[in-house]
């Protein structure tokens, strides 16, 4: 199971997570109470080890805005969050090299294909990013592909969300947080132990 911790913002968020056993880790450089600099990506991204994938949260920046940050941080990974990035954006920016990642919002009953808009993976998340809320992601029974499920996951409940869905990857942030913004490593710890029993 990939697993993904979002919103880390510390040299140690970063060192716990890695040294936990994520995947990846995710830097939001979109206006949030998780929202770090350029140049604080700049200086976490070497902290993660050289197979933990580095992902920039993105909206509402351009594509050439993107462009220039991975430039300036050497970022592993893209996240375009939302469903205002169209095909084009995610074409725009395969020259770049880096993992491409969709996050986007389903009512939980449709199918969503992964790669249709050029992506390498695709996030399926709750309609307010980052809120914690959980919503009905029972319907995605059934999804193929390289895909995560997000929105509202903690450690008590990442199991059953496993077992109900069968998603290829999860996806956190409030979950693993004593605040808003504030990384909890007891809870990440608590996590990644959830979804390795799960
Ligand atoms: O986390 C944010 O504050 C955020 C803000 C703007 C766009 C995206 C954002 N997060 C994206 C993520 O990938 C989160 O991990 C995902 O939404 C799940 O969040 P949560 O429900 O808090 O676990």
């Amino acid at each position: 199971m990939f697993v993904k911790i979002c919103g880390l913002r510390t040299v140690a968020d970063v060192e716990c997570a890695v040294a936990e056993g994520a995947d990846a880790v995710g830097f939001v450089l979109a206006a949030s109470p998780r929202q770090i600099s350029v140049d604080d990506v700049a200086r976490l991204v070497p902290v993660a080890s050289e197979n933990v994938l580095t992902v920039g949260v993105f909206l509402g920046q351009t594509t050439a805005e993107v462009r220039d940050v991975v430039a300036a941080t050497g970022l592993g990974a893209v996240q375009l969050h939302g469903n205002a990035y169209t095909a084009e954006n995610f074409a725009e920016l395969t020259d770049l090299g880096v993992t491409l990642v969709r996050a986007t919002s389903v009512t939980g009953e449709e199918r969503v294909t992964v790669g249709s808009h050029g992506e390498d993976m695709l996030i399926l998340d709750s309609p307010r990013a980052g809120s914690g809320e959980q919503w009905a992601w029972s319907g995605l029974r059934g999804q193929s592909g390289r895909w995560m499920l997000a929105g509202g996951l903690g450690p008590d409940n990442v199991a059953e969300a496993v077992a109900s869905v069968q998603p290829w990857g999860v996806d956190v942030s409030s979950g693993v947080e004593v605040t808003r913004g504030t990384k909890d490593h007891g809870l990440i710890r608590d996590f990644m132990k959830a979804v390795r029993e799960s």
